[in-house]
């Protein structure tokens, strides 16, 4: 068995850390594929195993494939890889390319798999949505969600609600990111050094974020937990009320759904 990656760039790279981390592919099963010869340099440096190739025909040759290049390139990856491909698993993570539009290039039978990932996959903690075509045999979906599973939490969703994930899960780290740059900086304003707000920020939401998963409360009531009767936490959340917090956050996600939407065109 044989696993190809073509496009190394920062998701591509996020899925080989997890799957070299967690060992769930043998590194000299795994071809990795990209146009840029600096990336093999880097890649070969951190791992000895690895074959790379800036041809993508050859890696093609594998039996599961992940494309993990831009919406906007994919259809000419898709024209090369075709040529090679018949009876191999593609496993898209493009944003926003339908099914519909990979069947036009790999054929009606083609087995396919969408897979949204995200970048924090790359340290363990990654949530990936996958959708399969039907032709995908049991025994390949479950090699395909032992991939996914080993870079954090995984499962399955309709190919309608791919879009939606997209803005999501896919695009959410980096609100979260502006998120937690915008709490050290509001550290920064009150006298912490940089590093140890950055810190505070960041093991804040990570911890609360354990809260939602772990227990089987409400994101309310646990905030309502935090918040004590005329105390420091209420007069933050008016002013983020105030500050039409929420709205901004679910527009955020709303646009880049409807970007998804966009790129599937
Ligand atoms: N960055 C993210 O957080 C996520 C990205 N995605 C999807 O992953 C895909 C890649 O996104 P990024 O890694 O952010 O982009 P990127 O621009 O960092 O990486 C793309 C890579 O593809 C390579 N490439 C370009 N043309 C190529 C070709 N013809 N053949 C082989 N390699 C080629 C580039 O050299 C680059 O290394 C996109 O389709 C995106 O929608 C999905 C989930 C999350
Ligand atoms: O920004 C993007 O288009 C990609 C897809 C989801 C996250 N990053």
């Amino acid at each position: 068995m044989k696993l190809a990656i073509i496009g190394l760039g920062n998701m591509g790279q996020a899925i080989l850390a997890g799957i070299a981390e967690k060992e769930v592919v043998p590194l000299d099963k795994i071809i990795v594929a990209d146009k840029r010869t600096t990336v093999q340099n880097k890649l070969q440096t951190k791992y000895s195993n690895l074959q790379f190739t800036t041809d993508n025909k050859k890696a093609a040759q594998a039996d599961y494939i992940i494309l993990a290049v831009k919406p906007q390139v994919i259809r000419s990856v898709l024209e090369e890889i075709r040529e090679v491909n018949n009876k191999q698993i593609i496993i898209s993570i493009a944003a926003g390319v339908k099914m519909k539009l990979l069947n036009r290039y790999l054929g009606e039978e083609a087995k396919i798999i969408r897979v949204m990932p995200n970048t924090p996959a790359l340290v363990g903690a990654g949530m990936s949505v996958l959708n399969f075509s039907a032709s995908v045999l049991a025994e390949e979906k479950d090699f395909v969600q032992s991939i996914f599973a080993a870079l954090g939490l995984s499962k399955e969703a309709s190919e309608e609600d791919m879009d939606a994930v997209t803005g999501l899960s896919g695009s959410g780290p980096a609100f979260v990111y502006l998120f937690i740059e915008a709490l050290a900086d509001a550290g920064v304003l009150k006298g912490l050094n940089r590093e140890t707000a950055l810190q505070l920020a960041a093991q804040t939401v990570k911890g609360s974020a354990e809260m939602v998963l772990k227990t089987d409360k409400h994101p309310a009531e646990l905030k309502d937990m935090v918040t004590s009767p005329a105390g420091t936490t209420i007069a933050g959340v008016a002013a983020l009320e105030a500050a039409g917090f929420r709205s901004a956050v679910i527009e955020a996600v709303t646009k880049a759904t409807e970007r998804s939407e966009e790129l599937g065109k």
